[in-house]
């Protein structure tokens, strides 16, 4: 678990940690130091005598002051870690490849950054520092044990391996739970996520309300495996008690058979049952708060598992862009997974200021070809270039100011339309996003929202129609200006509207960009300048219109089921 804080905290402040942890061992030696002390104080007043007091008012003030540094150094450290991690996992989460953000994932960061606050508050305030002192102050209480009577002292320290192996049990069974119910816990949750974004489909086909059986199943699951796991608990935490309930009867009867025996006086012996119970009173909260850290050290590890997971890895400096505008992918081969190659040996170049466009069946890499541009993801056999230099060679942002990228599956934020558009360059002028949205289309749709330009679009923009989203994103790279374009037309949105829109925006883009674009509407292939067709993965035909269909090839096979208004399908009938 330290390992982890300290993995949080980051390089350069881990000694923060080391600091409290410090202060916190050092309050647990002195409160059992002052319950040590306590044992000449009762055996003088219990003889008779008179006692010293000072020794012990000494040590509970020196004990006071150190908890007041502990608790400020616990607030503190933290504090310190709270912030400290939503920043590096804000820092790491961007420079993970997309592929690590599938849905299960991506529940399980909601989950860890939401509850991340909480529980790191609970590790310093409840958990750690309890536990620390509930260890320290007994192990001291032990020495003082061997200091007033060895005897005593020796089965104090040979309880304590017994009890440390007792301990670990409990821990083990309350953590192995806690891992099973948060699997459970993620399960259901990833299955309520789906079932509330399924509900269009579900309510299409009439099972909206007969039930969704993957998430009744997964409630059904959650139950039975919180029950299991509450049960399991309890037999780990009697066992931890029941341990520390004979530590404490042997003690006794050793005390007591010594006291019979005349080799402590009575006095003393009232003194020592006093120190007993002050060395077994906190070892009986041991085995709850260590369950309670292994718990919260799990949910930690899930934590610091985002930070562990590689980063895509980034150049101290960006190789020069002595190419402008061009793309190059050289002999790339590629796949999500290592054994299923989605792009083979796949070769073009997109030369500076020309439009290409991208065009073959369903699946057959298109989309995946933007990706890598994007460097969304890392080829692992070839390269690819933009603007002369290797994507792996420029760091993240100067890879990004060189594209604009206009997706199917647009992301607008739940802000103004002013806003989303903006995001393609925060510091354009009123003027400058006014231009880009008219040529866009996207000065109609705002004419018609109740706020105009104030209008918020909710969230993913859902207030808008999937042509209208995409407009918006063109709008964004209008307004970029980036040296290439990337753009993956919506197949979702081929009314007229949109087409006369996303062809006019095209041309426009074109005049100061190269684009690469996959098209699906004949217009945009028959103007571009350069069309590559790709099937399975393999570029199987690279030319005009004119040369391609004068080839009579997969091209003018795809063109005419296109045409025929069949769709992209190279094996379509002729
Ligand atoms: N994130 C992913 N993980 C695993 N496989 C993927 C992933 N994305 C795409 N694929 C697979 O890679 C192949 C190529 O997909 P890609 O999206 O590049 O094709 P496409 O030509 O753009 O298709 P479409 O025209 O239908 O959008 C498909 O078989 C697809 O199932």
């Amino acid at each position: 678990m330290i390992t982890d804080l300290r993995l949080l905290l980051g390089p350069g402040r881990a000694h923060i940690l080391t600091g409290y942890v410090a202060w916190t061992v050092l309050f647990g030696v002195l409160s059992g130091l002052a319950s040590a002390l306590l044992v000449p104080v009762v055996a003088d007043l219990a003889s008779g005598q008179r006692a010293d007091l000072l020794p012990l008012a000494v040590v509970t003030v020196v004990a006071a002051v150190v908890r007041y540094v502990q608790t400020t150094r616990g607030s503190a450290a933290a504090l310190e870690t709270m912030s400290s991690m939503h920043q590096r996992l804000g820092d790491h989460v961007v420079s993970l490849p997309l592929g690590w953000f599938d849905s299960d994932r991506t529940g399980r960061l909601t989950r860890v950054a939401t509850d991340g606050t909480v529980m790191i508050t609970g590790i310093f305030a409840h958990l750690l520092s309890p536990l620390v002192i509930s260890v320290a102050a007994p192990v001291t209480a032990a020495v003082a044990l061997f200091w007033y009577d060895w005897r005593i002292g020796l089965v104090a320290a040979l309880s304590m391996p017994v009890l440390a192996l007792a301990f670990r049990f409990a821990a083990q069974t309350l953590a192995r739970g806690e891992a099973r119910n948060h699997a459970a816990d993620v399960e259901a949750g990833a299955r309520v996520i789906e079932f509330a974004r399924s509900q269009r489909v579900l309510r299409a086909f009439g099972r909206a309300v007969h039930g969704y059986q993957p998430l009744e199943q997964a409630i059904e699951q959650q139950r039975r495996i919180r029950r299991r796991t509450l049960g399991q608990g309890v037999v780990g935490l009697s066992v931890g008690g029941l341990t520390v309930q004979l530590a404490v009867t042997v003690l006794m009867l050793v005390l007591v058979w010594l006291t019979l025996a005349g080799s402590i006086a009575p006095a003393a012996a009232v003194a020592l049952i006093a120190l007993v119970f002050r060395f077994a009173g906190p070892l009986a909260d041991v085995s709850e708060y260590a369950g309670a850290i292994r718990i919260a050290g799990g949910d930690l590890r899930r934590l610091t598992d985002v930070l562990r997971q590689p980063a895509m890895p980034q150049p101290r400096a960006s190789a020069p862009l002595d190419q402008p505008g061009r793309i190059e992918l050289d002999n790339v081969t590629f796949g999500y997974r290592p054994d299923t190659p989605v792009l083979r040996s796949v070769s073009l170049t997109v030369p500076p200021g020309s439009v290409t466009a991208l065009v073959g069946p369903s699946g057959s890499g298109k989309t995946t070809v933007i990706r890598l541009i994007s460097r969304f993801w890392d080829t692992r056999q070839g390269a690819v270039r933009v603007g002369g230099a290797d994507v792996r060679d420029l760091r993240t942002e100067d890879l990004t100011s060189q594209l604009a990228v206009v997706s199917q599956d647009v992301y607008l934020f739940d802000d103004t339309m002013a806003a989303n558009i903006r995001l393609g360059r925060p510091d354009a002028t009123d003027a400058d996003l006014a231009e880009a949205a008219r040529l866009a289309g996207v000065d109609e749709i705002v004419a018609r929202l109740p706020d105009g330009w104030h209008t918020r679009v909710g969230e993913g923009g859902t207030a808008l129609s999937g042509g209208e989203r995409q407009r918006v994103s063109i709008a964004r790279a209008l307004l970029k200006r980036a040296p290439i374009v990337l753009l993956d037309e919506a197949t979702a949105a081929l009314d007229p509207e949109n087409e006369r829109y996303v062809q006019r925006s095209i041309r426009q883009l074109a005049q100061h960009s190269t684009v690469l674009l996959i098209a699906h509407r004949l217009g945009n292939v028959v103007d571009a300048d350069q069309i590559v067709v790709l099937d399975d993965g393999r570029v199987v035909e690279t030319g005009t219109h004119q040369s391609l269909v004068a080839a009579d090839g997969p091209y003018a096979k795809l063109w005419r089921a296109m045409a025929n208004g069949r769709g992209w399908r190279l094996n379509a009938p002729q």
